[in-house]
């Protein structure tokens, strides 16, 4: 089944065409990689499937009317509640996503991300990759179908990384739909289902990963980004 299916999706801004015709959807169930150059139009595309911007022509289908309770969104940079622990974020976002969460519960989420020892910091004082990983709890507080992560593991370190994918697989192991996007190839290789590769606006590649190196004859994810962004935006693309 298809959470979300997008056919010929478009978008400008002013004269300028960022989103040049896309159709993509996002299976229930998989890890999705969205990878591509800057400026690709990733997040407007990503803004446009969730409803937060219009689309100027396409058509979008969603698994139900309701789509925006039961998805959790994560972007770069997540803002805590200053002055409140870890703990007490966690509590916070429940009562605004009027979630309630019993001691045991909220110790069960502390244990997901690993912040059982951090509970009482404050959130603004915990690492970069503590922070992360509330973040990611944080999102799905309310136990969302998909959730959406922006570049989730960027500027961590190998161990604080993958902690993030063990986060992320778990998400999936419990069926949750995950969207992350990345410019770390090798972070994709490791635990996304499927990928699909933007640039200038459109979509260049999407498939398994496996099955794209065998597609494009490449050795690794870096090469056939590399391959397939090889273009100057603006002109049109070599495939
Ligand atoms: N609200 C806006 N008004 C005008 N231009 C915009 C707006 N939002 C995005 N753009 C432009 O659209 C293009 C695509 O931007 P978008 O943020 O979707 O790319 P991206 O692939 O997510 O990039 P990155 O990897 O750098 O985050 C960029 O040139 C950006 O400047």
């Amino acid at each position: 089944m298809n959470l979300i299916e997008a056919k010929g999706l478009r978008k400008r801004f002013r004269s300028r065409e960022v989103v040049k015709g896309i159709d993509m959807e996002i299976q229930q169930g998989e890890i999705l990689a969205l990878i591509g150059t800057n400026g690709a139009g990733k997040s407007t595309t990503l803004a446009l499937l969730l409803g937060i911007l219009p689309t100027d022509a396409g058509k979008i289908t969603r698994w139900r009317e309701d789509y925006r309770a039961h998805v959790g969104v994560q972007l770069q940079a997540t803002p805590f509640f200053e002055g409140y622990t870890a703990e007490e974020n966690l509590r916070l976002f429940a009562a605004l996503y009027h979630v309630k969460l019993d001691k045991k519960q909220i110790d069960a989420k502390l244990a997901e991300c690993n912040l059982q020892e951090a509970r009482k910091t404050l959130a603004s004082r915990l690492s970069g990759g503590q922070q992360k990983r509330l973040a990611i709890a944080v999102t799905t507080i309310h136990n969302p179908d998909l959730i959406i992560l922006d570049e989730p593991a960027s500027g961590l370190d190998p161990r604080a990384r993958q902690e993030i994918r063990r986060m992320i697989q778990q998400l999936a192991k419990n069926k949750v739909t995950v969207l992350f996007s990345s410019h770390d190839m090798e972070e994709v290789s490791r635990i996304a289902n499927r990928i699909i590769l933007m640039h200038d606006g459109r979509i260049v590649a999407q498939g398994r990963p496996d099955r794209l190196l065998e597609q494009y004859h490449a050795e690794n994810l870096d090469d056939l980004y590399l391959e397939l962004t090889d273009t100057v935006p603006g002109k049109e693309t070599q495939r």
